[in-house]
Parts: structure tokens; C-alpha cells; sequence
């Protein structure tokens, strides 16, 4: 049997016929022979065999007349445009995916105005007609060809008649919302395959705002990169800034226009401050948000490149805690970006490396001195106020002290040590810190690996990365490449550790007199209105010095720099014995607390029971940890490990929202 002819001469009849024909006829033949050779007994092995060979062959040649149709249909309609002298093997196709074509090249004579826009035009309308897709067309003049793509519109090749009203969406589109509606098409089939169809596009004026795509049951949905991808690339293909939900069980996907963020959002002077709770950005529904000071994030990490605005975050952090009455020590080794807050009460800026190695040996004397408090029973953890220490560039710093280090080795033989001795204290302020009430601030530019390892990163858990972030930066502080790679490229844009893992925000606007051509009018309203809250609070606690610790440190910057004072410290091991001392309960007062106020040490109720245990550990955690007991559990839990009062110990696990009883201490 010969193949079909896939020219346009054939035109579209159906092959049927003639196959039914041929068979018949073969059939006739077989039967007179087998009379004329009087071997009847042939005719039914002949028939079987004819069957056997016909019809596969009949379902090959109408699977290769059905799949020649396009270029058979395209060669009829575009034999008068270009007028091809022999139009046979002019149109291939590429291309194809489920069967359709989704690329056709087409050769055209040296007789066809490649060159005049109309002529072109018209070609493509006729290719997109025919079949029924949109076309974006290559011409190669050089070798007289015209590539087509093709892809799918939702309703391709289907043409609706109705006496009813129409209720087509499309049809009610502006010429601008038509350009889109097709635009989305592209773009998501451009991503997902031209399988995928969007079956709805809403608009907000002529902004897409929402996309419904359906697209064939897959396994590659259920990966988190291939999802982000799609994202990613409708992201940058339309306007604005999208976020995508899927529906696995209906293959359906669901991209939404993300509320615009704003750029620049002025600090918020009504926000009701709440103690301990230190206000510095917005997230995408204009909520505050805000970094608790307690056992759950006790130390937080800033990240971002020069300009990405960690000085305007870092004011914040030190706006909100002196509001809070929280006394800071504000360490700058760049040396100029925090001169406005010199003057400041309860915060001392400390610029010179020899300082701020001081200040981190005083502050970690204080830590101990706090632990030995409540060792020796003099004072519970609670007792204590808190203090914010930060420091910023830390890296600059970390350079500066290892050159003044070599300095001092080589001009005092009896030094010994790989790096100065205020490192090592720093380390362990990151790791024992948090108990004596100490909150440290690091500000960085990039983290490397030997940083986000071991103690460090497990202590610096409220994590802020300004800026977009590479993988790499990504995978060490967020345990995901893909977070953060997204961020549009706005000042004070940034991924923060929310609630329920990263979140975007958008850090609240600070600026202060020293940023000269950037303070406006309402910076300075606001700055002023800060300044004298700041102030107040100092002179409602005028005497007591919070930061009376640092010594000499407090007005070192204008003095000489006496040498730094090393009393002998305790052992690491004296000082986790001591925080591991149970403090003397002595009063009988009690407060609510959540999971999350709950620290080390604490004396609390749990729920059901009448006798107080004292906090050992926390440990955070998500999901069920116990299958068999969802609902007591929830999302979010805590699991607490408490010494009873006859020094027994043991753990229970709360659901995130608990509430329970805690001990005050009567000196608060
Ligand atoms: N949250 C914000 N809102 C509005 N503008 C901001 C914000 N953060 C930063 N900016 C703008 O970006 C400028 C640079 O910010 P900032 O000084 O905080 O950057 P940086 O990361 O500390 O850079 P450098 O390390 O070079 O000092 C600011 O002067 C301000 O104009």
C-alpha cells in the first residue's frame, strides 16, 4: 500500500473509501482465484491473511493523512499568497508536543515581498487562522524561510455561534486587556508547556491581577524548584509581583498579583509599643512586624551589602529599645554611621577597634556577674533588665582587631593566642548571653560558612537579609536557595524570619540629620518626636545607669584609651553550672505568659497542674511530632524540659498557643 499523498493536491478527502475499496477488490481477486484453481480450501487463510496485512496498514495511513492535515491545510491556504511553483515539501513541521505542531517552517520563492510588513502579516494571520494558535514569526530572508511557534490560545480551533448572549470574558476587553490576556498565554505556556491552558485572566484596570492556569496531570508540581521557576519567570514576564498557589489534586495553579509593597514607609509614631517588642518593618498586608526580645529569637543576624540599608534597620533596633527603655551599646567600626545617636542617653557608640573589644569584655564580665547573681541566689534571671549590644560590620572590626593583635604580640613576647582574646569572649556571649538577659545585634555583609556553623547559628535565630540574595547566601540563611532570590532591588527591602519561615518586608524608613540631602521635612517631624520619647524615658530612670558596667568606655571616645582591664573570668563550666542553678522561689506573684515569653529558668505552671517547675530548656519546633495526637498539638509546638520541685526532671510538648502561669519576681 503507498503512502498517502500529503500534498495539497490531495486535498482533505478521507483515505477511508479508497481503503475499503482496495480491500474488497483484493478480496475478489483472492476469491476467483481460488475457484478458477478449485482450491476453495485457501480462501479462508487468504482472507486472514489480507485482514492481517490491511488493516494495520489502513490505520497507518489514516494516522499519516491525519497528522499531514496542518501542513496539507496550510499549503491550500497559503498557496496564493506565495504561489510556490511546486508547493510540495514546502511546509515541515518541526515541532510538535501531545501530537499539535508547535513549530512550522515554511520556505517561500524569491517572488514573495519578504520585505513588505503587510505581506508578512498576512502569512502569519493565515498560519494562526488555520491553526487557531498564536504565531510568532521568524522570517530568515538569507534562506528564504519563515519559522512559526505556535501556541495554543484556550479556545484553539473551536469557533462558537450562539443566538444567546455571549458571555465570553475576552469579549469585553479593552485593547490593552486583549494584548495581556494573550501576553499571559504566552508566558505561561511559554513555562508550563503548551498544554497548559489559563482558563481565566482577572483584570484590575488593565493590570492582570489573577491567573487560573489548568494545566496536564504531572509529578513536577510536587517540586519546589519547578514551582518557583514558574514563578520566578511570571514574575519578570508581566507586571508587578506574583505569588502562586497550586492545587495538586486538580492540576490547577493559581498566580495572584502580590499587594504592591510600598517603597518607603515612614516610621509609625502611633504604633502602641509592647513591652520587649521592637518594631522595624511592614510585611505585604502593611502589618507591623516587629522582633521579640526573648528566648525564642534571642540574637538576630543582619545581612546586606553596602547601600541595601542595614544602618537605617540597625536605627530602628536602636529607636524602639530606648522608646522601650532598653539601654544599647551601638558598635561601629566604619565609625560614621551613627553620629546622631552620640548624644543619646542609654546609648553608648563605641567607633575605635581597641573600644569595642573592651566593651565586649565588659559586657561579657556583666554576663557573668549576672550569672553569678543567680548562682550565689542573690538574684533571679528575671531581675535582671535587658540590655541590646550591637555590631555592626562585624568583619571590618574582626580585621581591625587581628592587625592591632599582631601589633601587641610583637611588642610583648608573653602574648600568646591566634586571635584576640575578646573573640572568644564574643562566642560565648552569643551562646550564654540570652539567659543573663543580653540580646546581641551582629550586622555583616555576607555571612560565610564558618560563620552560619555550629553555636553561632544556632544562637542568631531571628535572621534579616537585605537585599536580593545568591543561592549560596540563601542556603546558609535560610536553609533554601531559592528564598530571596526574587527580592526586588529596593532599599530597605528585605527577607525577615517570620512566623511561619521567611517573610517579606519592608524595613520602616529612619533617616536622621547626619543623612543630610535625604532628610526631609517629615523625617525631621518624626526624628524629633523620636528624639524626645528617647529622651523622656532616659529622664524617668535618670538614676539608675544602666550601662555603668562599661566603665570608662562610656565617654572613652573623647579620652585617651587606658589599657583594657582583664580580670580573670570564670570557666565556661562555672558559668553554664551557674545558669543552670535553680534560683529560690520567694514570692507567690504570677502572670500569663505564651510559649514564646518563656525563657531558661523560669518558674511556671503547666497546664493541669498546681506545682511551679522551673524551665530547663526550649526547644521549638513545627508540624506533628506525634501522630496520634494532632489536635492537642497543633502547627506550631514547644517542647519545655522542667525540674519538678523534688529535682526530678522531664519534658512535655505544648501546642505553640499555650498560655500558662509563670512566677514574677517581686523586685520587677
Ligand atoms: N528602609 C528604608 N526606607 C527608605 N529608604 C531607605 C531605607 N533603607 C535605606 N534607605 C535609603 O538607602 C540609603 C542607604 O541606606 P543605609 O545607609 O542604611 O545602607 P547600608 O546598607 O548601611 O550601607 P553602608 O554600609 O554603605 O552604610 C539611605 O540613605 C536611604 O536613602
Amino acid at each position: 500500500m503507498a503512502p498517502p499523498d500529503t500534498s495539497a493536491g490531495m486535498g482533505d478527502r478521507s483515505p477511508l473509501p479508497s481503503i475499503v475499496a482496495t480491500v474488497a477488490g483484493l478480496a475478489l481477486i483472492g476469491y476467483a482465484a481460488t475457484s478458477l484453481l478449485h482450491a476453495e480450501e485457501l480462501r479462508l487463510p487468504l482472507l486472514a491473511a489480507l485482514i492481517a496485512v490491511a488493516a494495520p496498514g489502513a490505520l497507518l495511513w489514516l494516522w499519516i493523512h491525519r497528522r499531514h492535515r496542518p501542513v496539507r491545510d496550510l499549503t491550500a491556504a497559503l498557496e496564493p499568497a506565495m504561489k510556490w511553483p511546486d508547493p510540495k515539501g514546502k511546509i515541515k513541521i518541526k515541532e510538535r508536543s501531545d501530537g499539535l505542531p508547535t513549530k512550522i517552517r515554511i520556505a517561500y520563492p524569491a517572488t514573495f515581498a519578504d520585505n513588505d510588513k503587510p505581506s508578512r502579516d498576512k502569512v502569519r494571520d493565515i498560519v494562526a487562522t488555520r491553526t487557531g494558535t498564536t504565531v510568532t514569526a521568524t522570517w530568515d530572508p538569507r534562506r528564504r524561510r519563515v519559522d512559526c511557534l505556535l501556541v495554543a490560545t484556550p479556545k484553539a480551533g473551536v469557533i462558537v455561534e450562539s443566538d444567546t448572549a455571549i458571555t465570553d470574558d475576552t469579549v469585553n476587553d479593552t485593547p490593552e486587556q486583549a494584548r495581556l490576556r494573550q501576553r499571559t498565554t504566552g508566558v505561561v505556556q511559554a513555562i508550563m508547556g503548551v498544554a497548559a491552558t489559563v482558563t481565566d485572566v482577572e483584570f484590575d484596570g488593565d493590570t492582570p491581577c489573577r491567573i487560573e492556569v489548568k494545566y496536564p496531570t504531572t509529578t513536577r508540581d510536587l517540586s519546589a524548584n519547578y514551582r518557583s521557576r514558574v514563578t520566578m519567570q511570571i514574575d519578570s514576564k508581566l507586571p508587578g509581583e506574583w505569588r502562586d498557589v497550586w492545587n495538586f489534586q486538580e492540576d490547577r495553579a493559581t498566580f495572584e498579583l502580590r499587594p504592591p509593597f510600598p517603597t518607603n514607609v515612614r516610621y509609625p509614631l502611633m504604633h502602641k509599643m509592647q513591652p520587649f517588642t521592637i518594631p522595624y518593618a511592614v510585611n505585604e498586608a502593611r502589618e507591623i512586624v516587629s522582633w521579640k526580645l526573648g528566648s525564642k529569637n534571642p540574637h538576630a543576624l543582619i545581612v546586606g551589602p553596602t547601600g541595601s540599608g542595614k544602618t537605617v534597620l540597625i536605627r530602628n533596633l536602636v529607636v524602639a529599645a530606648r522608646v522601650l527603655g532598653i539601654p544599647v551599646v551601638l558598635c561601629d567600626p566604619k565609625m560614621t554611621e551613627y553620629l546622631d545617636f552620640e548624644n543619646l542617653e542609654g546609648v553608648t557608640v563605641l567607633t575605635d577597634p581597641t573600644h569595642i573589644a573592651a566593651a565586649i569584655t565588659k559586657t561579657h564580665d556583666e554576663m557573668m556577674r549576672r550569672y553569678f547573681d543567680i548562682r550565689s541566689r542573690r538574684a533571679r534571671k528575671g531581675d535582671f533588665g535587658k540590655i541590646l549590644f550591637i555590631l555592626d560590620e562585624f568583619y571590618v572590626f574582626k580585621e581591625a582587631i587581628a592587625e592591632i593583635w599582631a601589633g601587641m604580640k610583637a611588642a610583648n613576647k608573653d602574648l600568646k593566642g591566634r586571635e584576640h582574646p575578646c573573640m572568644s569572649l564574643w562566642r560565648r556571649l552569643a551562646v550564654l548571653a540570652r539567659t543573663a538577659q543580653i540580646h546581641l545585634v551582629l550586622g555583616i555583609q555576607r555571612p560565610d560558612a564558618e560563620f552560619l556553623t555550629g553555636l553561632a547559628r544556632d544562637s542568631f535565630r531571628m535572621r534579616i537579609s537585605l537585599d536580593k540574595t545568591t543561592s549560596e547566601l540563601a542556603r546558609m540563611m535560610w536553609g533554601d536557595s531559592r528564598v530571596g532570590a526574587d527580592l526586588p532591588n529596593i532599599q530597605g527591602r528585605a527577607i525577615t524570619t517570620g512566623d511561619h519561615g521567611p517573610e517579606h518586608v519592608q524595613v520602616l524608613r529612619l533617616m536622621t540629620p547626619e543623612d543630610a540631602g535625604d532628610f526631609d521635612d517629615q523625617d525631621a517631624t518624626i526624628w524629633d518626636q523620636l528624639v524626645a520619647r528617647m529622651t523622656r524615658q532616659a529622664e524617668a530612670h535618670a538614676n539608675a545607669d544602666p550601662l555603668e558596667f562599661l566603665g570608662y568606655l562610656r565617654t572613652a571616645e573623647h579620652h585617651a584609651v587606658p589599657a583594657v582591664d582583664r580580670t580573670p573570668l570564670p570557666t565556661l563550666q562555672e558559668a553554664v553550672d551557674a545558669a543552670n542553678a535553680a534560683p529560690a522561689p520567694d514570692t507567690d506573684n504570677e502572670e500569663e505568659a505564651g510559649l514564646y515569653d518563656l525563657d531558661v529558668d523560669d518558674q511556671i505552671r503547666l497546664p493541669g497542674r498546681d506545682e511551679f517547675v522551673t524551665v530547663l530548656d526550649l526547644h521549638f519546633g513545627q508540624g506533628y511530632e506525634d501522630e496520634d495526637d494532632e489536635e492537642a498539638l497543633g502547627d506550631e509546638w514547644v517542647e519545655i524540659t522542667y525540674r519538678d520541685t523534688d529535682g526530678g526532671e522531664d519534658s512535655e510538648i505544648l501546642p505553640g498557643d499555650t498560655a500558662l502561669m509563670r512566677r514574677v519576681s517581686s523586685l520587677v
